[in-house]
C-alpha cells in the first residue's frame, strides 16, 4: 500500500465507513437473552480494554484487521440474516454509525456486544453490556443496555455484578455468565446465588457446549 493509500485508509476507518474486520459468521446466538437464535456475527478489530481472560485476544491488535467497507459488510449479512449481532474486539472503539446505518438501511434488526467501555456511537436495537473492571461503563451506557452479562471469574465479581445491576434501567435484564476457564469452579456458586437473588439469571456459553462458532 502506499503512502497516499494508507492515508485515504486511515480517514475512512476514522470516520466509520469502514471498520477493521477481524471475521463475519453466520451462527446461533450462544449467550445471554437471545441465546438460540440465529444470527450473522460482524466481528470488529481492536480493543485495550485488557481483560486477562478474553476469549478472542486475536482481536486485540486492530492492525491485523484489514479496513472493510461497512457497505459491504451489511451486504453480506443481508444474504444470511435478518438478526446481526456485532461485537468484536470492543466495536465502539470505531464510529459505528455508518455500520448501523448501512445494516439498518437494509432492515436488518442489529445486537450489540459490549464492554461500554468508550462512547457511544450507532443506534441499537439490542445492548448487551458486559462491564469490564480495567474500563469500567460511561455512564450513558447503562440507560441503553436491554442486557447486563457480567462474566463470573471470583466470589468478588458477584459484588461487582451487583453494583452495576443498581445503575441499569429498570427493564434490564441480569445475567451472570461463568468466565469459561474457570466454568467448573464458579458455576456451583452462581447456581447458588441466583437462586437466592432470582432477579438473576444465568448465561452460558453454549456455542461452546455444542462446538459451533
Ligand atoms: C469477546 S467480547 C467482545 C465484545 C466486547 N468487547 C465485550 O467484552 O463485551 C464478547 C462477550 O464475550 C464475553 N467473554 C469474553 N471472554 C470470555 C470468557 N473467557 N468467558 C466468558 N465470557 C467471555 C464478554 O464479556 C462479552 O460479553
Ligand atoms: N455463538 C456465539 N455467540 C456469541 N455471543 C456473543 C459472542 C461474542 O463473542 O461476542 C458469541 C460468539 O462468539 N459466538
Ligand atoms: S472488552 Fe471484550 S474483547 Fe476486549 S478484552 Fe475484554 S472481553 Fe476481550
Ligand atoms: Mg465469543
Amino acid at each position: 500500500m502506499n503512502v497516499h493509500d494508507k492515508e485515504v485508509n486511515e480517514r475512512l476507518v476514522a470516520d466509520g465507513r469502514y471498520v477493521p474486520l477481524m471475521e463475519e459468521f453466520y451462527t446461533i446466538q450462544g449467550e445471554g437473552f437471545h441465546t438460540g437464535k440465529a444470527a450473522y456475527f460482524v466481528r470488529i478489530g481492536g480493543c485495550d480494554v485488557g481483560c486477562h481472560w478474553c476469549d478472542v485476544k486475536e482481536s486485540w491488535n486492530a492492525a491485523l484487521h484489514p479496513p472493510t467497507a461497512v457497505e459491504e459488510i451489511a451486504e453480506h449479512a443481508a444474504k444470511h440474516s435478518s438478526t446481526v449481532v456485532v461485537t468484536g474486539g470492543e466495536p465502539l472503539t470505531w464510529n459505528m454509525g455508518p455500520l448501523t446505518k448501512a445494516l439498518k438501511d437494509r432492515g436488518i434488526t442489529i445486537h450489540l456486544e459490549t464492554s461500554g467501555s468508550y462512547p457511544v456511537t450507532g443506534v441499537w436495537d439490542w445492548v448487551c453490556l458486559s462491564p469490564k473492571k480495567t474500563k469500567p461503563p460511561l455512564p450513558e451506557w447503562y440507560a441503553l443496555a436491554n442486557e447486563l452479562k457480567v462474566i463470573v471469574y471470583n466470589r468478588h465479581d458477584l459484588k461487582w455484578a451487583e453494583m452495576h445491576a443498581e445503575r441499569v434501567g429498570e427493564g434490564c435484564l441480569l445475567y451472570l455468565q461463568p468466565e469459561w476457564s474457570r466454568r467448573k469452579e464458579v458455576m456451583p456458586m452462581i447456581a447458588e446465588y441466583v437462586m437466592a437473588n432470582p432477579k438473576w439469571r444465568v448465561s452460558l456459553q453454549t456455542h461452546k457446549y455444542i462446538g459451533i462458532p
